[in-house]
């Protein structure tokens, strides 16, 4: 290493694995851009997240269903440019793995090649168990996505608490251990009855991150724009605003234009 940089200790898959041992809790939260990635990791998150809310967060769309796996590419590389610490983890958008095992394949070396990311995130229990191994056998690790998988709205219908059913949460349980079993390095469970999510901590041995799954997983996520109160719009009960920068934004933008309207600004030492 450079004698130049100091040197940080990067966040492993492995770390993620020993802090779930030593019951030390995992922050991951989202990031898309490089001024954003910059604060978060400096904010010293452990995980961070390029994912696929992007499509909703960053360009506007009803779901997550349209941003292509270029888009998430060029997400994915802008914040792996700015991160020295934390674990990068991308999401593969929706289309660009669900054919077939081959395809998951392609879609996970793009985004490792062409983004510099550390390992990659798809929605899906046993029906993706074919793509993880051969993505795992390529060197890429692997986190699923179990829960509320907003790729496959259109089969649910509604935004509403997965797994209340008994049948639905025994087949939860089975798939997370399906994913642990080949090889997944850690499991989000999105917005699950909290008691079910606790039990899927307690019965794999891999990181289990929550959002809106309740305080007894191994770890948290939330997309960056909610936690900052960006997205106010968005309030779903899991969500805790840790800002209101909606209304700082608005109000130092609006000051601005109160200042160009009456020439305050630019002033003498504003100009040359
Ligand atoms: N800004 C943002 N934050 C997210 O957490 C997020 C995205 N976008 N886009 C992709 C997915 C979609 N996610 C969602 C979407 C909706 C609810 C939700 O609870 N919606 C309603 C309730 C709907 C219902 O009960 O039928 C709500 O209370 O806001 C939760 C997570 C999580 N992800
Ligand atoms: C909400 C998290 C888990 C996610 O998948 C995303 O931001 O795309
Ligand atoms: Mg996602």
């Amino acid at each position: 290493m450079s004698v130049h940089k100091k040197a940080i200790k990067k966040i492993t898959t492995h770390q993620l694995q020993e802090m779930k041992s030593r019951k030390e809790k995992i922050s991951m939260l989202t990031a898309y851009d490089f001024s954003m990635a910059k604060l978060v990791d400096a904010a010293g998150v452990d995980v961070i997240l390029v994912g696929d809310s992007a499509s909703n967060v960053m360009a506007g769309h009803e779901t997550t269903l349209p941003i292509t796996l270029d888009q998430m590419i060029y997400h994915a590389s802008s914040v792996v440019r700015a991160v020295q610490r934390a674990l990068v983890v991308v999401d593969i958008p929706f289309g660009s793995y669900q054919g077939n095992s081959s395809e998951a394949l392609r879609s996970s070396i793009r985004i490792m090649k062409e983004s510099g990311g550390h390992a990659v995130k798809m929605e899906g229990g046993a029906e993706i168990k074919e793509s993880v191994i051969r993505i795992l056998s390529a060197g890429i690790p692997v986190m699923g996505h179990l829960g509320l998988t907003p790729q496959s709205i259109y089969k649910f219908g509604t935004y509403t608490v997965r797994a209340k059913e008994e049948e639905e949460a025994e087949k939860l349980i089975e798939d997370a251990k399906v994913l642990e079993e080949c090889g997944c390095f850690s499991i989000v469970l999105e917005k699950i009855p909290a008691k079910l999510a606790k039990r899927v901590a307690e019965t794999v041995n891999i990181p289990i991150i929550g959002i809106g799954a309740g305080p007894d997983v191994d770890g948290q996520v939330l997309v960056l724009h909610d936690l900052l109160g960006i997205t106010t719009e968005f309030k779903p009960r899991f969500l805790r605003h840790y800002a209101r920068l909606d209304s700082v934004i608005t109000e130092a933008i609006g000051k601005y234009v109160e200042d160009v309207k009456s020439v305050d600004f630019p002033n003498e030492d504003e100009m040359y």
